[in-house]
C-alpha cells in the first residue's frame, strides 16, 4: 500500500487521541478549578486595600469560563488553547504585579507555566512563554511601576528557580512528543502491514471493512455513488498448474500493475482472495463504473504476461454494481458477486 492517498487514509483513523486528551484535560483542569480559585479569590478579597487584584481576579474567572464555554462548542478548533496560554500569561502578570496574598503570588507561576506549555503545545509554548516571562522580569526590576514589592533576594531566587522549571519542563515535554512520535510511527507500520496484502501490496479486504468503508459512511458526500467491480483472473489455476505457483505469483503482481494503470489513484484496487480483487470506484455511476471496468478489462486482455519462454494471454471477467447510500453497501456487494458469477457463466472476459 504505497500511495500517499491510501497512507492518509490510515493515518487519518489513527490519530494522536493521547496528545489531545491531554491538552484537553490541561485546558478543563485549568480552566475548572483556576477559575473557581480565581472567583472564590475575587470574593475573598472584596472590599479589601487592593481593589486591581479583586479586578484582575475576577475578569480572569469570567474570561475563564467563557473559554470554556467555546471550547465546550467548538471542541475541535484549536482557539481555546491559544486564548488559554494567554489568561494563563495575564493572571501570571497579574500576579507578578499585585504579589498575591502576602506576596505569595510568585509561588503559584510554575504550576501556571507548565500548564501554559502544555495547553498552547510545544513550539508556540516556546514564544507564550518567553513573552510571559519577559513581562514578568520587566516589573520584577521596575517594582516603581508595580503595586507589590520583592525583595532582591526573592527576586534572584524566583528567576534563578524558574529559568531551571522552565528548562526542565521543556525537556520534558520534548521527550514526551518525541517518544509519541516514535510509538505513533510504529503502529502506523504495523497498522499498514495488517492492511496490506504482502504479494501485490494492494490493500485488503481488512483495510476495506475497518478504515476505506467506515471512512465512507463517515463522509457519505465525499463517495456516493460508491461503485464496486469485483474481478476474477479467468482459469487462473491453468497458470500455475502450467508454470509453478510462483509463476502464479508473478502474474498476480502483473496483473495488479495493470488494474492500477488502469484507474486513478483516488480509486481503490484492493486484494480480497487468491485471484480476486476489488475496484472501488467513489462517486461513479454504474454506467460511469461500467465503462471503467471495460477499460481494465481491453488493457489486461492486450497485455497478455511475457517472461522469458512464457507468453500467457490473461483475461478477467468483472461484476459491477452501485451503492447510492452507506445503507447497501454489504448489498451492494453481494451484488457485484453475483454479476461476476454471471459473467463466469456466460463465457468470460466480459463486464456485467
Ligand atoms: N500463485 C498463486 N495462486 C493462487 C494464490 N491464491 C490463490 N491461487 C490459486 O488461484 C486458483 C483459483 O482457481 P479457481 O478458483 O479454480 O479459478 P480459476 O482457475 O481462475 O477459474 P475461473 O475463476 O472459473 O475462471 C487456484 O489454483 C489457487 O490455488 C496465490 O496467492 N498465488
Amino acid at each position: 500500500m504505497e500511495h500517499s492517498f491510501l497512507r492518509n487514509l490510515l493515518q487519518s483513523v489513527h490519530k494522536d487521541e493521547a496528545e489531545s486528551k491531554r491538552r484537553r484535560l490541561t485546558l478543563y483542569f485549568i480552566s475548572y478549578v483556576g477559575g473557581t480559585i480565581m472567583a472564590v479569590m475575587a470574593g475573598i478579597n472584596y472590599g479589601g486595600d487592593n481593589p486591581f487584584l479583586v479586578g484582575s481576579l475576577a475578569l480572569s474567572a469570567v474570561i475563564i469560563y467563557l473559554n470554556l464555554f467555546l471550547s465546550h462548542k467548538f471542541p475541535k478548533a484549536d482557539f481555546s488553547y491559544y486564548l488559554a496560554g494567554f489568561i494563563v500569561m495575564f493572571t501570571i502578570n497579574a500576579l507578578v504585579y499585585t504579589g498575591g496574598y502576602n506576596n505569595t503570588g510568585l509561588y503559584f507561576l510554575y504550576p501556571l507555566i507548565f500548564i501554559q506549555i502544555i495547553v498552547v503545545s510545544f513550539k508556540p509554548a516556546m514564544l507564550y512563554v518567553s513573552v510571559t516571562m519577559a513581562l514578568a522580569v520587566f516589573m520584577l526590576f521596575n517594582q516603581e511601576l508595580i503595586h507589590a514589592q520583592y525583595s532582591e533576594a526573592d527576586v534572584s531566587r524566583f528567576l534563578i528557580s524558574m529559568a531551571c522549571f522552565i528548562c526542565v519542563s521543556f525537556i520534558a515535554e520534548n521527550f514526551w512528543h518525541q517518544s509519541r512520535r516514535e510509538m505513533l510511527e510504529e503502529n502506523l507500520e504495523r497498522m499498514r502491514q495488517a492492511n496490506t496484502d504482502p504479494l501485490t501490496k494492494l490493500p485488503n479486504r481488512r483495510f476495506l471493512e475497518a478504515v476505506y468503508f467506515e471512512k465512507v459512511t463517515k463522509d457519505p458526500a465525499d463517495y456516493f455513488p460508491l461503485s464496486t467491480v469485483v474481478v476474477d483472473i479467468d482459469h487462473f489455476k491453468v497458470i500455475n498448474d502450467s508454470y509453478g505457483h510462483d509463476v502464479g505469483d508473478e502474474v498476480l503482481q502483473y496483473f495488479t500493475g495493470l488494474m492500477k494503470s488502469a484507474v486513478r489513484t483516488t480509486d481503490i484496487v484492493a486484494r480480497t482472495g487468491g485471484e480476486e480483487f476489488l475496484v472501488i470506484f467513489p462517486k461513479a455511476t454504474l454506467t460511469q463504473a461500467i465503462k471503467l471496468a471495460e477499460k481494465i478489462r481491453i488493457k489486461v486482455e492486450q497485455n497478455p504476461f511475457d517472461k522469458g519462454d512464457i507468453h500467457h494471454p490473461i483475461t478477467a471477467s468483472f461484476g459491477v454494481a452501485t451503492a447510492l447510500t452507506d445503507g447497501n453497501i454489504n448489498a451492494t456487494l453481494k451484488h457485484a458477486d453475483d454479476n461476476l458469477y454471471q459473467a463466469k457463466k456466460t463465457g468470460r472476459n466480459k463486464v456485467v
